[in-house]
């Protein structure tokens, strides 16, 4: 663990300002912030500042995003945290391209791939390093849309809304979820991509390709070293609003 979370910082927030895309180039926008070389802040026009615990400019790309700001909740996963990415933003502002919402088996070796098939890839990598340990992998995908809870890995349901129930023991809990065991990181990946084509999908003013829903995507690993058993959770989200 790093020291700071042995000071038990439970949340971080990273500022990421992507390029302008090229509609906004012809209509001839300008970026209105200004990054502070060395430190996380940025510069809202001349005077109003403000600090995250790290600030991407529009040149940063999506592994320098992943190795700083994602990477180190994957060691904590392996030691027993639970760990939750989750991306905010108005629409248009570049959530589903750094999680990797778009992703598609063709990426598989591109540099634009997203935070959510690098966490696969690594997830996979640690635990082939983890010989003496047992491990049970699942994966579920759902879509919050229009106040309906939509399974992304089973579109045979034909879009039937799942409901939220509260268990005792295992918290907050979606009745009928899939949650599909996976052996390889390929066949996490192929779950993202089959979620991924399924997703509502829309346009707004601000962004052709808009996903138009809150998405979960959730990785459940189990790790067993003889007796010991251990649960772990990482979410990915990407959401307009907060939910
Ligand atoms: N870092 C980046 N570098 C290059 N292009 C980017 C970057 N971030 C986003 N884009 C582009 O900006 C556009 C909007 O991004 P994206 O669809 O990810 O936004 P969003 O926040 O998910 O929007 P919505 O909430 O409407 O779904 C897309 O064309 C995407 O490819």
């Amino acid at each position: 663990m790093t020291n700071e979370d042995d000071k038990g910082i439970p949340v971080r927030v990273a500022l990421r300002s992507r390029p302008l895309v090229p509609k906004e180039i012809n209509e001839g926008c300008q970026g209105c912030l200004t990054f502070v070389p060395g430190e996380p802040q940025v510069i809202v026009g001349t005077e109003k500042a403000f600090t995250y615990d790290y600030v991407f400019d529009p040149t940063a790309e999506q592994e320098e995003v992943f190795n700083t700001s994602v990477s180190p909740l994957l060691c904590g996963l392996f030691k027993g945290y639970h760990a939750t990415v989750l991306a905010y933003g108005q629409t248009g502002s570049g959530k589903t391209f750094s999680m990797g919402g778009t992703y598609t088996s063709a990426q598989e070796t591109d540099p634009v791939v997203g935070v959510i098939p690098r966490v696969i890839k690594r997830i996979f990598e640690e635990r082939d390093k983890r010989a003496d340990c047992e491990f049970s992998l699942s994966v579920s995908y759902l879509e919050i849309y229009n106040e309906d809870i939509l399974d992304l890995l089973c579109p045979s349901k034909d879009k039937l809304s799942l409901s939220i129930r509260e268990d005792p023991k295992e918290g907050i809990k979606i009745v009928g979820l899939t949650d599909r065991k996976v052996f390889s990181a390929h066949e996490m990946v192929g779950c993202l991509e089959i979620g991924n084509s399924v997703r509502t999908v829309g346009s707004t003013a601000m962004n052709a390709a808009s996903s138009r829903s809150h998405a979960i995507f959730t990785i459940t690993l189990e790790q067993r070293r003889g007796k010991d058993k251990s649960v772990r959770c990482c979410f990915l989200k990407q959401t307009p609003r907060l939910i």
